[in-house]
């Protein structure tokens, strides 16, 4: 497989605050890869550095091999980076912003792709308008757009969803999955673990300017020891509770419900111990673990790194 973006020692201090110590990362082509990490991070800050916007104080970035630096003009062209802040001149409409970033990249007459970029972010019938009227989910899918009319072969998305609706957000996902299956590689932020769960095969798990885990998705879940048994029975489940002590045990009296949290090698005498309550099980569901207990397990809950 070949590389997209090899990240080597890079690192970054603003002042004293080290927002990036030491990182290196290699995403190779055709992934659909994750960085993740609580507020502060420093996810923002290599985005920044990967796309010129943020200097960085030492360390080698290249994109499809070439360094990031000396062949700034090429990389440019194979990234298509979907910033977090929203920006626009509000002179030009939804159609000429597009167009006038088309020209940045020396491409003419790419009405095809803006056409398909406003059909697939359903801004079609906005086209003509300026970005001062546009709502915000609509101006951040303006922002998506305009990341992706020079076709670049590398998409990042640095929290893409943020303020975009939940139909329109599974649109957008509909769309990079399409890019991805044609071979784009994909780095996506995003605060919404659910989304990553779903999206990324690889995923990195940033805290405090390092990173702190990389691995594949399921590695990463399979590596949580938990499962939760919920169980709803006919019967009432007044007076469990003394059997369930020492257990980590929710329980639900008015819906006759409990909810326990075991390891995998506890779950044949926790199944056991269930049945032998001698109570009607009407429903029973048994959940894994998710990518959020390893993100706050990595992270210890996130939080900001101002201490
Ligand atoms: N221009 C700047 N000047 C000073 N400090 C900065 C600057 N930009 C970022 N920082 C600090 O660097 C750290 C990393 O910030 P960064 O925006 O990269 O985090 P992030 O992971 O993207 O966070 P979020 O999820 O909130 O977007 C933070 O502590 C932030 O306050």
């Amino acid at each position: 497989m070949s590389v997209a973006i090899e990240i080597q020692n890079i690192n970054k201090k603003y002042g004293d605050l080290e927002a990036l110590k030491d990182i290196n990362l290699t995403i190779n082509r055709g992934e659909f890869f994750g960085l993740l990490g609580p507020n502060g991070a420093g996810k923002s800050t290599l985005i920044g550095i990967l796309g010129g916007l943020v200097n960085k104080d030492f360390g080698r970035i290249t994109v499809l091999g070439k360094d990031i630096i000396s062949n700034y003009r090429e990389t440019k062209k194979s990234l298509g980076i979907v910033p977090q802040e929203v920006t626009f001149d509000p002179y030009f409409n939804v159609r000429e912003t597009l167009e006038i970033q088309s020209g940045y990249f020396g491409i003419k007459n790419n009405d095809e792709k803006i056409n398909e970029l406003l059909k697939a972010l359903d801004l079609t019938d906005k086209a003509e308008i300026g970005p001062r009227q546009l709502s915000g989910g609509m101006k951040r899918r303006l922002l998506i757009a305009k990341a992706l009319v020079h076709n670049p072969e590398i998409i990042v998305l640095d929290e893409p969803t943020a303020g975009v609706d939940v139909e329109l957000r599974n649109s957008l996902w509909d769309y990079v999955i399409k890019l991805n299956s044609q071979g784009k590689t994909i780095i996506l932020t995003t605060h919404y673990l659910e989304e990553a769960e779903t999206l990324c095969d690889r995923i990195a798990i940033m805290n405090k300017g390092e990173i702190v885990k990389i691995d594949t998705k399921e590695n990463l879940i399979n590596s949580i020891d938990k499962k939760v048994v919920s169980v709803k029975f006919a019967d009432s489940v007044i007076g469990l509770a003394e059997k369930l002590e020492g257990t980590s045990c929710k329980i639900d009296e008015e819906e006759n419900r409990i909810e326990i949290e075991a390891s995998k090698n506890d779950l044949n005498d926790l199944l056991k111990f269930i049945n032998n309550l001698d109570l009607h099980i009407v429903d029973m569901n048994i959940e894994s673990a998710k990518l959020e207990d390893v993100f706050i397990k990595l992270t210890n809950l996130g939080g900001d790194r101002d201490e």
